[in-house]
């Protein structure tokens, strides 16, 4: 089970989700309690060891911005989340890093997986970031193969649950593990990490 952890912004929270045994981590370059300034999300990025993969996420930045602010911040992978066109991969993807594509589940998405070119698709409540759950009955007949994280509402009490429904390839959670909006709480970090793997 593939396990990214969203939103950090000190070194302790990177530190903890090393330790923890993440397999990616989040900075939020949008604005949002999580953002981190590109020079903070810079450094944050150089603490992140090279077996954990560290993932920028956008939301309404234009395309040629996320492709600059990635790659000056060293991020091993972009994730853009929302309305973006395909015409928008294209051109964060010159940068040659790989992407990560961030949509709510309504009729008609496109849920294969690289449609758009990305490596990873993610599947998010309609307000990323929110702590809001989704209807996981959505998924009958729309599930997705392959490289599919879930995201939307999760924490360490109901992840177990949600993939035994869903059988993603992954989590990703930001809410779940916070003591309050934006700020990590670094024993629920780990606890997530644990019960997304074991149950
Ligand atoms: O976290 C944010 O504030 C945010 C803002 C703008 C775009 C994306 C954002 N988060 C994206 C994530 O990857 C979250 O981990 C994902 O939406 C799950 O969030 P949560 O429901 O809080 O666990």
């Amino acid at each position: 089970m593939y396990v990214k952890l969203c939103g950090l912004r000190t070194t302790a929270d990177v530190a903890t989700a090393v330790d923890a045994g993440a397999d990616a981590v989040g900075f939020v370059f949008s604005p949002s309690a999580r953002q981190v300034d590109p020079a903070t999300a810079g450094r944050l990025v150089r603490e992140v060891p090279p077996h954990v993969l560290s993932i920028g996420v956008f939301s309404g930045v234009p395309a040629a911005e996320v492709r600059r602010l990635a790659v000056e911040s060293g991020v091993g992978a972009v994730q853009l989340h929302g309305a973006y066109p395909k015409a928008a991969f294209d051109e964060v993807s010159t940068s040659g890093l790989p992407l990560v594509r961030a949509v709510a589940l309504t009729p008609g998405t496109d849920v294969r997986v690289g449609a758009h070119g990305e490596e990873m698709l993610l599947l998010d409540s309609p307000v990323p970031g929110s702590g809001e759950r989704w209807d996981l009955t959505a998924l009958d007949g729309a599930r997705p193969e392959g490289r599919w994280l879930l995201a939307g509402g999760l924490g360490v009490r109901n992840v177990a649950e949600a993939v035994a429904r869903a059988r993603p390839w992954g989590v990703d959670v930001s809410s779940g593990i916070e003591s309050s909006r934006g700020v990590k709480d670094h024993g629920l970090m780990r606890e997530f990490v644990a019960a997304a793997r074991n149950g």
